[in-house]
Protein backbone atom coordinates (compact mmCIF):
# COMPACT_ATOMS: atom_id res chain seq x y z
CA UNK A 1 0.00 0.00 0.00
CA UNK A 2 1.12 3.15 -1.52
CA UNK A 3 2.21 5.63 2.10
CA UNK A 4 1.17 9.06 2.45
CA UNK A 5 3.10 11.19 0.57
CA UNK A 6 4.27 13.30 3.95
CA UNK A 7 6.00 9.59 4.78
CA UNK A 8 7.64 8.74 1.79
CA UNK A 9 11.43 8.87 1.71
CA UNK A 10 13.42 9.25 -0.83
CA UNK A 11 17.13 10.27 -1.30
CA UNK A 12 20.59 9.58 -3.10
CA UNK A 13 23.49 7.02 -2.86
CA UNK A 14 26.90 7.10 -3.77
CA UNK A 15 28.48 3.59 -4.16
CA UNK A 16 32.63 3.95 -3.69
CA UNK A 17 35.52 1.75 -3.12
CA UNK A 18 38.30 0.46 -5.16
CA UNK A 19 38.04 -1.12 -8.47
CA UNK A 20 36.63 -4.82 -8.58
CA UNK A 21 35.00 -4.59 -5.16
CA UNK A 22 31.56 -5.76 -6.70
CA UNK A 23 29.43 -2.41 -7.13
CA UNK A 24 28.15 -2.83 -10.36
CA UNK A 25 27.39 -6.17 -9.26
CA UNK A 26 25.35 -4.98 -6.27
CA UNK A 27 23.82 -2.12 -8.28
CA UNK A 28 22.52 -4.49 -10.84
CA UNK A 29 21.12 -7.28 -8.22
CA UNK A 30 19.00 -4.37 -6.44
CA UNK A 31 17.89 -2.84 -9.59
CA UNK A 32 16.95 -6.22 -10.92
CA UNK A 33 17.87 -5.28 -14.46
CA UNK A 34 21.62 -5.19 -16.37
CA UNK A 35 22.17 -1.51 -16.58
CA UNK A 36 25.70 -0.95 -15.10
CA UNK A 37 28.30 -2.72 -16.89
CA UNK A 38 30.13 -6.09 -15.22
CA UNK A 39 33.38 -7.19 -15.86
CA UNK A 40 36.40 -9.15 -14.15
CA UNK A 41 38.90 -6.18 -15.06
CA UNK A 42 39.41 -3.05 -13.09
CA UNK A 43 37.58 -0.17 -13.52
CA UNK A 44 35.58 -0.73 -15.91
CA UNK A 45 32.68 1.43 -14.64
CA UNK A 46 33.58 5.12 -16.24
CA UNK A 47 30.43 7.17 -16.59
CA UNK A 48 28.02 7.30 -13.27
CA UNK A 49 24.99 5.07 -13.73
CA UNK A 50 22.27 5.39 -11.65
CA UNK A 51 20.09 2.74 -10.28
CA UNK A 52 16.50 3.57 -8.35
CA UNK A 53 14.59 1.46 -6.41
CA UNK A 54 11.33 2.17 -5.58
CA UNK A 55 9.33 0.45 -2.68
CA UNK A 56 6.07 1.55 -1.70
CA UNK A 57 7.69 3.78 1.39
CA UNK A 58 10.96 5.08 -0.79
CA UNK A 59 13.03 5.33 -3.36
CA UNK A 60 16.56 5.11 -3.71
CA UNK A 61 18.56 6.33 -5.98
CA UNK A 62 22.16 4.82 -6.95
CA UNK A 63 24.99 6.31 -8.19
CA UNK A 64 27.96 4.12 -9.05
CA UNK A 65 30.93 6.29 -9.30
CA UNK A 66 33.92 5.18 -10.97
CA UNK A 67 36.70 2.68 -9.15
CA UNK A 68 38.37 5.52 -6.79
CA UNK A 69 42.31 5.37 -7.53
CA UNK A 70 45.36 7.70 -7.51
CA UNK A 71 44.66 9.04 -11.20
CA UNK A 72 47.86 8.02 -13.12
CA UNK A 73 46.55 9.94 -16.74
CA UNK A 74 44.36 12.32 -17.92
CA UNK A 75 41.11 9.64 -17.05
CA UNK A 76 42.41 9.78 -13.85
CA UNK A 77 41.73 12.62 -13.16
CA UNK A 78 38.40 12.66 -14.63
CA UNK A 79 37.26 9.98 -12.31
CA UNK A 80 38.34 11.42 -9.32
CA UNK A 81 36.83 14.36 -9.84
CA UNK A 82 33.69 13.27 -10.69
CA UNK A 83 33.65 10.72 -7.34
CA UNK A 84 34.68 13.72 -5.21
CA UNK A 85 31.95 16.02 -6.21
CA UNK A 86 29.31 13.38 -6.04
CA UNK A 87 29.90 12.54 -2.22
CA UNK A 88 28.79 15.72 -1.49
CA UNK A 89 25.73 15.73 -2.87
CA UNK A 90 24.21 12.27 -1.53
CA UNK A 91 23.01 11.08 1.96
CA UNK A 92 24.82 8.41 1.79
CA UNK A 93 28.00 7.11 0.92
CA UNK A 94 28.69 3.31 0.65
CA UNK A 95 32.39 2.71 0.82
CA UNK A 96 32.22 -0.75 -0.47
CA UNK A 97 35.54 -3.53 0.12
CA UNK A 98 36.67 -6.74 -0.35
CA UNK A 99 35.86 -9.45 2.58
CA UNK A 100 38.57 -11.30 1.24
CA UNK A 101 41.92 -8.78 0.86
CA UNK A 102 43.17 -6.74 3.48
CA UNK A 103 42.61 -2.82 3.98
CA UNK A 104 45.50 -1.23 1.32
CA UNK A 105 46.95 1.39 -0.10
CA UNK A 106 43.82 2.18 -2.57
CA UNK A 107 40.95 2.06 0.74
CA UNK A 108 43.42 4.54 2.53
CA UNK A 109 43.09 7.06 -0.36
CA UNK A 110 39.29 6.52 0.12
CA UNK A 111 39.20 6.88 3.58
CA UNK A 112 41.55 10.46 3.41
CA UNK A 113 38.83 11.46 0.68
CA UNK A 114 36.28 11.08 3.38
CA UNK A 115 37.94 12.79 5.93
CA UNK A 116 36.09 15.78 5.24
CA UNK A 117 32.46 14.67 4.12
CA UNK A 118 29.48 15.39 6.69
CA UNK A 119 27.84 12.62 4.52
CA UNK A 120 26.98 9.61 6.75
CA UNK A 121 29.52 6.64 5.43
CA UNK A 122 28.56 2.82 5.77
CA UNK A 123 31.04 0.23 5.53
CA UNK A 124 29.89 -2.66 3.42
CA UNK A 125 32.11 -5.78 3.35
CA UNK A 126 31.11 -7.09 -0.08
CA UNK A 127 32.01 -11.30 -1.01
CA UNK A 128 31.34 -12.45 2.43
CA UNK A 129 30.63 -15.73 0.46
CA UNK A 130 34.12 -15.97 0.09
CA UNK A 131 35.85 -15.71 3.90
CA UNK A 132 34.86 -17.64 7.15
CA UNK A 133 32.79 -15.64 9.32
CA UNK A 134 35.91 -15.97 12.05
CA UNK A 135 38.02 -13.82 9.24
CA UNK A 136 35.41 -10.96 8.85
CA UNK A 137 35.93 -9.82 12.21
CA UNK A 138 39.67 -8.95 11.82
CA UNK A 139 38.48 -7.24 8.73
CA UNK A 140 35.83 -5.23 10.16
CA UNK A 141 37.87 -3.71 12.93
CA UNK A 142 41.07 -2.97 10.78
CA UNK A 143 38.08 -0.68 9.30
CA UNK A 144 36.96 0.97 12.17
CA UNK A 145 39.78 1.67 13.47
CA UNK A 146 40.85 3.91 10.79
CA UNK A 147 37.04 5.93 10.35
CA UNK A 148 33.92 6.12 12.12
CA UNK A 149 31.95 4.89 10.37
CA UNK A 150 27.88 4.98 10.02
CA UNK A 151 26.87 1.57 10.28
CA UNK A 152 28.69 -1.34 8.98
CA UNK A 153 26.99 -3.76 6.76
CA UNK A 154 28.45 -7.30 5.48
CA UNK A 155 26.94 -8.51 2.47
CA UNK A 156 27.65 -11.05 -0.99
CA UNK A 157 26.37 -8.71 -3.82
CA UNK A 158 26.52 -11.94 -5.86
CA UNK A 159 24.34 -14.55 -3.68
CA UNK A 160 22.26 -11.73 -2.43
CA UNK A 161 23.02 -12.43 1.44
CA UNK A 162 22.10 -9.78 3.87
CA UNK A 163 21.62 -7.38 0.69
CA UNK A 164 17.73 -7.12 2.56
CA UNK A 165 19.31 -5.45 5.52
CA UNK A 166 21.14 -3.26 3.51
CA UNK A 167 18.27 -1.85 1.53
CA UNK A 168 16.02 -1.86 4.95
CA UNK A 169 18.98 0.28 6.62
CA UNK A 170 19.36 2.60 3.67
CA UNK A 171 15.67 3.69 3.91
CA UNK A 172 16.10 4.29 7.62
CA UNK A 173 18.69 7.12 6.21
CA UNK A 174 16.86 8.72 3.70
CA UNK A 175 15.24 12.11 4.14
CA UNK A 176 11.56 12.40 3.18
CA UNK A 177 11.08 13.53 0.21
CA UNK A 178 9.49 13.02 -3.24
CA UNK A 179 9.23 10.18 -5.93
CA UNK A 180 11.86 11.42 -8.19
CA UNK A 181 11.41 8.75 -11.02
CA UNK A 182 8.32 7.03 -11.91
CA UNK A 183 8.34 3.46 -10.87
CA UNK A 184 9.46 1.84 -13.67
CA UNK A 185 12.51 4.14 -14.24
CA UNK A 186 15.37 2.13 -13.48
CA UNK A 187 18.19 4.36 -15.20
CA UNK A 188 18.89 7.48 -16.65
CA UNK A 189 20.91 6.85 -19.59
CA UNK A 190 19.78 7.07 -22.80
CA UNK A 191 20.29 3.76 -25.06
CA UNK A 192 23.03 5.02 -26.35
CA UNK A 193 25.01 4.59 -23.53
CA UNK A 194 23.98 1.09 -22.01
CA UNK A 195 24.65 -0.39 -25.61
CA UNK A 196 27.97 1.19 -26.11
CA UNK A 197 29.27 -0.29 -22.56
CA UNK A 198 27.78 -3.25 -23.73
CA UNK A 199 29.87 -3.69 -26.30
CA UNK A 200 32.79 -2.48 -24.21
CA UNK A 201 32.38 -4.85 -22.00
CA UNK A 202 32.50 -7.86 -24.77
CA UNK A 203 36.03 -6.22 -25.81
CA UNK A 204 37.08 -6.24 -22.29
CA UNK A 205 35.97 -10.04 -21.93
CA UNK A 206 36.84 -11.46 -24.61
CA UNK A 207 40.36 -9.67 -25.02
CA UNK A 208 41.61 -10.31 -21.31
CA UNK A 209 44.82 -8.90 -20.16
CA UNK A 210 45.26 -7.66 -23.82
CA UNK A 211 43.25 -4.69 -24.08
CA UNK A 212 43.90 -2.57 -21.33
CA UNK A 213 40.61 0.34 -20.55
CA UNK A 214 42.51 1.71 -23.84
CA UNK A 215 39.22 1.29 -25.32
CA UNK A 216 36.03 3.51 -26.03
CA UNK A 217 32.63 2.63 -27.92
CA UNK A 218 31.00 5.72 -30.09
CA UNK A 219 27.86 4.80 -31.44
CA UNK A 220 27.31 5.89 -34.58
CA UNK A 221 23.56 5.39 -35.29
CA UNK A 222 20.80 3.54 -33.88
CA UNK A 223 17.79 3.62 -36.91
CA UNK A 224 15.00 1.10 -37.25
CA UNK A 225 14.45 -0.05 -40.10
CA UNK A 226 10.20 -0.74 -40.31
CA UNK A 227 9.94 -2.64 -42.98
CA UNK A 228 12.88 -5.65 -42.17
CA UNK A 229 11.58 -4.99 -38.45
CA UNK A 230 14.85 -4.63 -37.34
CA UNK A 231 17.23 -2.17 -35.54
CA UNK A 232 20.18 -1.23 -37.19
CA UNK A 233 22.92 0.04 -35.03
CA UNK A 234 26.72 0.76 -35.85
CA UNK A 235 29.87 1.47 -33.35
CA UNK A 236 33.15 2.18 -33.43
CA UNK A 237 35.32 0.42 -31.09
CA UNK A 238 38.65 3.07 -30.58
CA UNK A 239 42.08 1.73 -29.43
CA UNK A 240 45.56 3.23 -28.74
CA UNK A 241 47.34 1.19 -30.81
CA UNK A 242 47.32 0.05 -34.17
CA UNK A 243 48.86 -3.57 -32.26
CA UNK A 244 45.44 -3.34 -30.24
CA UNK A 245 43.40 -3.01 -33.47
CA UNK A 246 44.72 -6.18 -34.50
CA UNK A 247 43.81 -8.12 -31.30
CA UNK A 248 40.40 -6.66 -31.13
CA UNK A 249 39.49 -7.98 -34.55
CA UNK A 250 41.84 -11.38 -34.37
CA UNK A 251 42.17 -13.91 -36.72
CA UNK A 252 40.20 -13.46 -39.63
CA UNK A 253 37.95 -11.27 -37.65
CA UNK A 254 37.18 -14.01 -35.55
CA UNK A 255 37.51 -12.18 -32.15
CA UNK A 256 35.62 -9.26 -33.90
CA UNK A 257 32.60 -11.30 -34.58
CA UNK A 258 32.26 -12.88 -31.73
CA UNK A 259 32.90 -9.32 -29.78
CA UNK A 260 29.85 -8.90 -32.35
CA UNK A 261 27.37 -11.90 -31.71
CA UNK A 262 27.69 -11.77 -27.98
CA UNK A 263 26.66 -7.92 -27.69
CA UNK A 264 24.03 -8.24 -30.55
CA UNK A 265 22.25 -10.15 -27.86
CA UNK A 266 22.36 -7.86 -24.98
CA UNK A 267 21.28 -5.44 -27.25
CA UNK A 268 18.36 -6.91 -28.59
CA UNK A 269 17.08 -8.08 -24.73
CA UNK A 270 17.32 -4.57 -24.07
CA UNK A 271 15.83 -2.63 -26.87
CA UNK A 272 13.16 -5.82 -27.54
CA UNK A 273 13.95 -6.01 -31.18
CA UNK A 274 16.08 -7.82 -33.71
CA UNK A 275 18.83 -6.18 -34.04
CA UNK A 276 22.01 -5.89 -36.85
CA UNK A 277 24.84 -4.59 -35.65
CA UNK A 278 28.06 -3.48 -37.83
CA UNK A 279 31.25 -2.68 -35.69
CA UNK A 280 34.37 -1.23 -36.90
CA UNK A 281 37.46 -0.54 -34.80
CA UNK A 282 39.78 2.79 -35.08
CA UNK A 283 42.79 3.13 -33.62
CA UNK A 284 43.42 7.26 -32.35
CA UNK A 285 46.87 7.37 -30.87
CA UNK A 286 46.75 8.41 -26.99
CA UNK A 287 43.26 9.34 -26.61
CA UNK A 288 43.16 9.00 -23.14
CA UNK A 289 45.62 12.23 -22.48
CA UNK A 290 43.53 14.64 -24.84
CA UNK A 291 41.09 16.93 -23.26
CA UNK A 292 39.11 17.76 -26.69
CA UNK A 293 38.91 13.78 -27.12
CA UNK A 294 37.65 12.62 -24.19
CA UNK A 295 35.26 15.09 -24.22
CA UNK A 296 33.97 13.70 -27.96
CA UNK A 297 33.62 10.12 -26.00
CA UNK A 298 31.23 11.60 -23.43
CA UNK A 299 33.63 12.51 -20.73
CA UNK A 300 32.74 16.40 -19.41
CA UNK A 301 34.56 17.63 -17.19
CA UNK A 302 31.71 20.91 -16.59
CA UNK A 303 29.13 18.21 -15.57
CA UNK A 304 30.79 17.15 -12.62
N1 LIG B 1 32.48 -14.17 -4.76
C1 LIG B 1 31.95 -12.97 -5.00
N2 LIG B 1 32.30 -12.28 -6.10
C2 LIG B 1 31.75 -11.07 -6.31
C3 LIG B 1 30.81 -10.51 -5.41
N3 LIG B 1 30.43 -9.30 -5.89
C4 LIG B 1 31.11 -9.12 -7.04
N4 LIG B 1 31.90 -10.18 -7.31
C5 LIG B 1 32.80 -10.36 -8.47
O1 LIG B 1 33.83 -9.40 -8.44
C6 LIG B 1 34.16 -8.96 -9.77
C7 LIG B 1 34.05 -7.43 -9.89
O2 LIG B 1 32.68 -7.05 -9.76
P1 LIG B 1 32.12 -5.67 -10.37
O3 LIG B 1 30.72 -5.57 -9.94
O4 LIG B 1 32.42 -5.56 -11.84
O5 LIG B 1 33.05 -4.63 -9.61
P2 LIG B 1 33.03 -3.02 -9.64
O6 LIG B 1 33.36 -2.58 -8.27
O7 LIG B 1 31.80 -2.51 -10.26
O8 LIG B 1 34.28 -2.75 -10.59
P3 LIG B 1 34.66 -1.38 -11.35
O9 LIG B 1 33.59 -1.14 -12.37
O10 LIG B 1 35.96 -1.78 -11.97
O11 LIG B 1 34.79 -0.30 -10.35
C8 LIG B 1 33.22 -9.72 -10.70
O12 LIG B 1 33.91 -10.84 -11.19
C9 LIG B 1 32.07 -10.14 -9.78
O13 LIG B 1 31.44 -11.33 -10.20
C10 LIG B 1 30.43 -11.28 -4.23
O14 LIG B 1 29.62 -10.89 -3.38
N5 LIG B 1 31.06 -12.49 -4.10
Amino acid sequence: MQKNNDQFKSGFISIIGRPNVGKSTFLNRVVGQKIAIMSDKPQTTRNKVQGVVTTDESQLIFIDTPGIHKPKHKLGDFMVKSARNTLKEVDVIMFMVNADEPIGGGDRFIIDMLEHTETPVFLIINKIDLVHPDALLGTITSYTQVYDFAEVVPVSALNGNNVERLMETLIKYMPKGPKYYPDDHVTDHPERFIISEFIREKVLHLTREEIPHSVAVVIEKIVRDEEREIIDVSATIIVDRDSQKGIVIGKKGALLKEIGTKARHDIEMLLGSKVFLELWVKVQKDWRNKPGQLREFGFRDDEY
